[in-house]
């Protein structure tokens, strides 16, 4: 196993994710599902034999419980944690709130699919994926990068759309590519990395078998 290992985990179902709310910077806790979504992630990391020397998440509340559950199942309650805004979910603006399928009603489908899944245009109020990009990136690069180079194992508790950025990111995908990428709640994406922190293979745990990406 390569030392540098970033793991990158989206929150467990959220009680705003259950009720089909816009949620963006809103802060909702996790349902029970959603605690059993994130004691599993931690199950599966734990099962595979990670361990970590630091952690990231975001201000809000769901991952932050996320990770929480998930430190538990590692023994590592201690880890040292850092919380930071910049890996908040991306702000729904006037969406926040307001049910999906209502939004639907009231600006269409094609619009309301528009301000969830384009790269660049914002729901009114909000921020897009490119804007989230903008924030999230310089984060990782002077804060989270820095440690994976000096060879520290990294877990990462956030956001779909926060950690859409990332991805797009390290795997250099185009914004048609990345908006079309969904991540799966509690489910833990591993990625190895080179010397000069090049990813080198990603693992997807959302199948009972693991799956190997090779990106190198
Ligand atoms: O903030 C939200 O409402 C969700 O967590 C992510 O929303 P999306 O599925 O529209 O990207």
């Amino acid at each position: 196993m390569s030392d540098r290992i970033l793991a990158l985990v989206r929150h467990g179902q959220s009680e705003w994710n259950q009720k089909n709310l816009f949620t963006g910077w809103r802060d909702p806790d996790l349902t029970e599902k959603g605690i059993a979504e994130a004691i599993h992630a931690g199950k599966i990391l734990a099962g595979a034999g990670y361990q970590f020397d630091v952690a990231f998440t975001s201000v809000l509340r769901r991952a932050q419980h996320t990770l929480t559950l998930m430190l538990a199942e590692l023994r590592q309650e201690d880890l040292p944690t850092i919380a930071d805004q910049a890996l908040n979910e991306r702000d729904y603006g006037d969406l926040s709130g307001l049910n999906k399928d209502d939004a639907r009603k009231k600006w269409g489908e094609e619009q309301v699919h528009i301000w969830r899944r384009s790269f660049d245009i914002a729901p009114p109020g909000g921020e897009s994926l490119k804007m989230t990009a903008e924030r999230v990136l310089p984060y990782f690069e002077a804060t989270i990068r820095p440690r994976l180079l000096t060879g520290e194992r990294v877990l990462v508790a956030a956001h779909g759309n926060s950690l859409r950025a990332l991805i797009m990111s390290l795997e250099a995908m185009g914004p048609d590519a990345i908006v079309k990428r969904e991540l799966a709640t509690g489910v833990p994406i591993i990625y190895t990395l080179d010397e000069s922190g090049k990813p080198l293979t990603r693992t997807d745990y959302d199948d009972a078998t693991p799956r190997v990406t090779e990106l190198a």
